[in-house]
């Protein structure tokens, strides 16, 4: 999908890495990465443990900066950029530890990642509060969540504090949404709850996710790329990585066929 801006220039990527590298100490964790996602593109970041995909995921929304190489998004170079930044530029985040202010209620924490996304671009009111408020109520209701809505966010379960972070990465109606192990801990139902709303996603918006579980991975992704010790090893479709035996030796420790989940 191109997409023209403002100035009239033609892009045809949202996000564009180029040699991006993260070292700790003696250890590069992500190493010289040339990276692209195209605008509404549905992609999956896969590999082993340790290969570097949460480091890549963090350095793409700001958490941590680069050792070097360079972050383009959506025609801004954002590799100086902080966090919040990016956030208002409209990259969207979900952790791999989803994190809550316990002691507000669950609606309370929506409200407020959905004004932190929001907040430069207005000048808040009451009106305008009340509106956001009713729309997060609304997306609790999307996620299954309404019924803890005034509920201190420190009572929800592992796995509901997971569909709050993830509604929250939503709030702020992001052109990325950067998702890390959205699945992890969640029971079969909930999983596919979250693969029906993450379907529904808005065409334009564009999906980077890192998941260990195959059947999520090919249900939401149309591309995957392999990670292995900080490098891209492969790109593909999820049908051509999981026949590609050096991906099947890299991450199953294997070319014969695999569960799907590892
Ligand atoms: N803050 C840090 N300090 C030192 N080493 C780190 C730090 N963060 C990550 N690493 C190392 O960088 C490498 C890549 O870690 P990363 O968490 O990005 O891998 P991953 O592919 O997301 O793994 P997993 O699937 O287990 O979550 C690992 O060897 C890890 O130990």
């Amino acid at each position: 999908m191109a997409f023209r801006t403002e100035e009239g220039e033609d892009m045809t990527e949202l996000l564009q890495t180029d040699g991006l590298t993260r070292g700790y100490g003696a250890l590069t964790a992500v190493d010289g990465v040339d990276f692209t996602l195209g605008f509404g593109a549905r992609h999956a970041l896969i590999g082993p443990n340790g290969a570097g995909k949460t480091t890549l995921l963090n350095l793409i929304a700001g958490s941590i900066r680069p050792t070097s190489g360079r972050i383009r998004f959506n025609g801004t170079d954002i590799t100086r950029a902080t966090s919040a930044r990016r956030c208002m530029l409209g990259i969207g985040r979900s952790f791999q530890q989803p994190a809550v202010v316990p002691g507000l209620s669950v609606l309370d924490n929506l409200v407020l990642a959905a004004w932190r996304h929001a907040h430069a671009r207005a000048t808040w009111g009451s009106r305008r509060l009340g509106r956001l408020t009713d729309q997060c109520r609304q997306r609790l209701g999307e996620f299954g969540l309404a019924p803890f809505a005034d509920h201190p966010a420190g009572r929800l379960s592992h796995g509901q504090r997971r569909l709050l972070d993830i509604a929250a990465a939503m709030s702020g109606c992001p052109r990325l949404l950067l998702l890390d192990e959205p699945a992890a801990g969640l029971t079969d139902e909930d999983v596919a709850h979250l693969v029906a709303l993450f379907g529904q996603l808005p065409a334009e918006v564009a999906t980077l996710l890192v998941e260990h579980n195959l059947d999520v991975v090919t249900a939401l992704a149309s591309a995957v790329t392999v990670l292995h010790a900080g490098r891209v090893l492969r790109t593909g479709s999820p049908a051509q990585i999981q026949k590609d035996p050096e991906v099947r030796r890299a991450y199953f420790g294997s070319v014969e066929p695999v569960s799907q989940t590892c």
